[in-house]
């Protein structure tokens, strides 16, 4: 039987995503509930390495349930990869008796967790929060929802001035090593090609069918390309595809840091709440180092090294759903 946890820390880790305020929400509110008192590490790690750490109150998170960003800021710590730097993260917690700690953020924040957990035994409970949608044991990341509308929206207003002018459009869209934002956004908005990190198909492949496409006049084609792939990025690819198919007319967009801002989406809130709210009941109940995820609709606990480990598998259907789609 572990022990009861009395005090628990909450931050927010990697990049931003929106939902994260509803997440730092549900866990102050049902950790006051439980009577358990509950900090806001600030900055990420690095707040925690340099003791900006505030007690919360139930005011502390009122009216931002519909904000994005993070109140609490984030931060990518350097500090925090040396042993050093984690020692000085525990003593500012272990100096307010902070027993249970909840990271919302993605793989690289729930690594630290872990080493944290394992070196000075301090229970973590992890909340998938990325706009990259790439954690294993969950059906949801909180944030993907809204960045990928967000990107949806944004090419369909360049579907409409590539089609006004007949251009083929390369759109660049976040994921430095998953596809999902590109994958959903170009399959939601008929893009005729769509480039990720996890299935390399080759340009020669787009130039091939951009080529027929041409030749019986279609011009107004849309390719949607992850950040990681292996050609570039969207300049990268565009400079292939001008190279051979110099009659299209071709123009880049990166949509960038736009997908990950904004009011979550109805969605992202309510995953958000209801796994901040489990991060807190699940504290309480002993069970720490999880990744609570949602699968099947049921909520999941994975452990934190696997969560890490494991890659989330792509469905093979989607490549082939995207190739009959788009002709
Ligand atoms: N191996 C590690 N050891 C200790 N701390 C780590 C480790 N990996 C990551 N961290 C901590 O977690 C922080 C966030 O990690 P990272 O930049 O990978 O973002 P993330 O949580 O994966 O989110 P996202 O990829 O969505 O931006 C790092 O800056 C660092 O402070
Ligand atoms: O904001 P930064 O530090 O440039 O990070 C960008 C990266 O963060 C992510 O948005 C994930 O949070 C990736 O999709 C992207 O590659
Ligand atoms: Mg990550």
């Amino acid at each position: 039987m572990s022990k009861k946890v009395t005090k628990i820390g909450v931050l927010t880790s990697g990049g931003d995503s929106p939902g994260m305020n509803a997440a730092i929400r549900a866990v102050v509110r049902t950790a006051i509930y439980h009577g358990i008192d509950v900090f806001g590490v600030s900055r990420g790690y690095n707040g925690m390495i340099e003791d900006e750490i505030e007690q919360m109150n139930s005011r502390s998170v009122a009216n931002i349930i519909q904000r994005g960003g993070t109140i609490l800021k984030t931060a990518r710590s350097k500090e925090f990869f040396t042993e050093e730097g984690r020692k000085k993260a525990y003593e500012n917690l272990r100096k307010r008796g902070i027993d249970g700690l909840v990271v919302i953020g993605g793989n690289g924040s729930f690594t630290g967790a872990y080493k944290l957990s394992q070196e000075f035994g301090i229970p973590c409970v992890g909340l998938p929060a990325t706009i990259d949608k790439d954690l294993y044991g969950t059906d949801f990341t909180i944030g993907f929802d809204t960045a990928v509308n967000t990107a949806v929206s944004c090419i369909d207003r360049i579907r409409d001035t590539a089609d006004a002018h007949d251009r083929l459009f390369i759109v660049e869209v976040m994921g430095r090593h998953a596809g999902y934002i590109a994958l959903h956004s170009g399959i939601a908005t008929g893009a005729e090609n769509i480039l990720i990190p996890e299935d390399e198909t080759s340009l020669d492949e787009v130039i091939a069918s951009l080529s027929e496409k041409e030749k019986r006049k279609k011009l107004v084609n849309l390719v949607v390309v992850a950040e990681g792939h292996s050609s570039g990025g969207a300049n990268g690819v565009a400079e292939i595809l001008k190279s051979h198919l110099p009659n299209l007319d071709t123009r880049v967009t990166i949509l960038g840091h736009i997908q990950r801002g904004g009011s979550p989406t109805c969605l992202d809130r309510l995953i958000a709440s209801r796994m901040g709210y489990h991060a807190v009941e699940s504290l309480i109940e002993g069970r720490h180092d999880v990744m609570i995820g949602i699968f099947q609709n049921t909520i999941n606990f994975t452990p934190i090294e696997v969560a890490i480990r494991e890659k989330q598998r792509m469905s093979d259907d989607w490549m082939r759903i995207v190739k009959i789609l788009a002709s």
